[in-house]
């Protein structure tokens, strides 16, 4: 067995899961889309209900119904690194901030702590580096012969409300300079004013502008006033071809939550079993701690499986996770915690 196959053997049987592959981690690079999209079919939308006192019990009872911890929270943590999209969305990023999160995005774990963990030979990246359409050449450039893809924010992100050409073309714009990722966001009101054959219309359209280029959805949650809507935009974006549905633009004044993920996730899942396809998700906003992040890991195998504890299918969008998570595993290590500033991000 090769080193990589050891540990790949390893940080499965830490996760719990069955035969080890090799292809299953290192990271899965599927930035091809994985869902067609069907008809809008508005019975089934509006046969979408949300109980909310029962989904936020059960979103608080997640964290406690395991507790991942020693060399298991290690592999879970390691897990999670592949899976964030690492992410600079400010009004102050400069070309050598996005050049340092790249460089971090190839490494994202110090080497001698991944020696010590013995996952030196895993391959680690994280899922992609996440920026504004204006930093992605110099992202795909800082990245060349990685595989990691860039993702661009697009469509007038975060509102959403700039002219529908100019959001088609930025799609385009995007995809034109490298980025294999684009992150729509979709026109609240649409949900808001229940108009689900405008948001499906809107969300195909970005799709077809998209090409194939991997499209996921930004919901923006915080701004959809109930669960039950939450339920029905997802399915709409699903039906209009979405790869993934993602809870938050980071700056809404309410981002990911777990109870929202569970509707999500749910979702995904009734999805799956009526029309056959895959929808990832994407948690994004305000998750900055390891241990939130393995809460959500939990509730992603409880909900949906361990296929989709995967970078296929399973993303953080996160600009300040990585450095918490890489302190963790530190302390996985050594048995010290260190400073938040030896963990630098960009
Ligand atoms: O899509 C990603 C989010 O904008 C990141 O939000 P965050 O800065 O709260 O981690």
């Amino acid at each position: 067995m090769s080193h990589a196959s050891a540990a790949q053997a390893t940080v499965n049987k830490q996760l719990e899961v069955g035969p080890s592959s090799v292809s299953e981690f290192p990271v899965l690079m599927q930035s091809t889309p994985t869902n067609a999209g069907m008809p809008l079919d508005i019975g089934w939308v509006r046969s979408l209900r949300a109980n909310r006192s029962a989904i936020e019990e059960r979103a608080a009872t997640l964290p406690k119904r395991r507790t991942v911890k020693k060399f298991w929270q290690a592999a879970w943590l390691l897990k999670a690194v592949s899976c964030i999209d690492l992410t600079t969305l400010s009004g102050d990023d400069t070309a050598e901030r996005v050049r340092r999160l790249c460089y971090k995005a190839r490494q994202p774990v110090r080497q001698d702590l991944l020696t010590t963990l013995g996952a030196e030979n895993l391959g680690l990246h994280v899922g992609a580096v996440c920026v504004y359409h204006a930093y992605v050449e110099t992202a795909v450039r800082a990245l060349e012969g990685t595989g990691i893809p860039v993702a661009a924010v697009s469509t007038g992100f975060p509102a959403g409300l700039s002219p529908f050409p100019e959001r088609l073309s930025e799609i385009r714009r995007s995809v034109a300079a490298g980025a294999r990722e684009i992150d729509i966001v979709i026109t609240r009101a649409h949900v808001l004013n229940a108009d689900w054959e405008a948001l499906y219309n809107e969300v195909a359209a970005f799709r077809e502008a998209c090409g194939d280029t991997h499209m996921k959805t930004i919901l923006a949650t915080g701004d959809l006033s109930t669960l039950r809507n939450v339920a029905r935009a997802s399915l709409v974006c699903m039906m209009a071809g979405a790869d993934f549905i993602k809870t938050s633009t980071g700056k809404e004044s309410v981002n990911a939550t777990l109870p929202v993920g569970l509707v999500m996730a749910r979702a995904i899942r009734e999805y799956q079993e009526r029309a056959g396809m895959k929808v990832g998700l994407k948690p994004a906003g305000g998750i900055s701690t390891a241990k939130s992040a393995l809460d959500w890991l939990v509730m992603i195998k409880e909900e949906l499986g361990r296929e989709w504890l995967d970078p296929g299918l399973f993303r953080f969008g996160a600009s300040s996770l990585l450095g918490d998570i890489e302190r963790q595993l530190e302390h996985n290590a050594t048995g010290f915690y260190s400073a938040d500033f030896r963990h630098p991000v960009a």
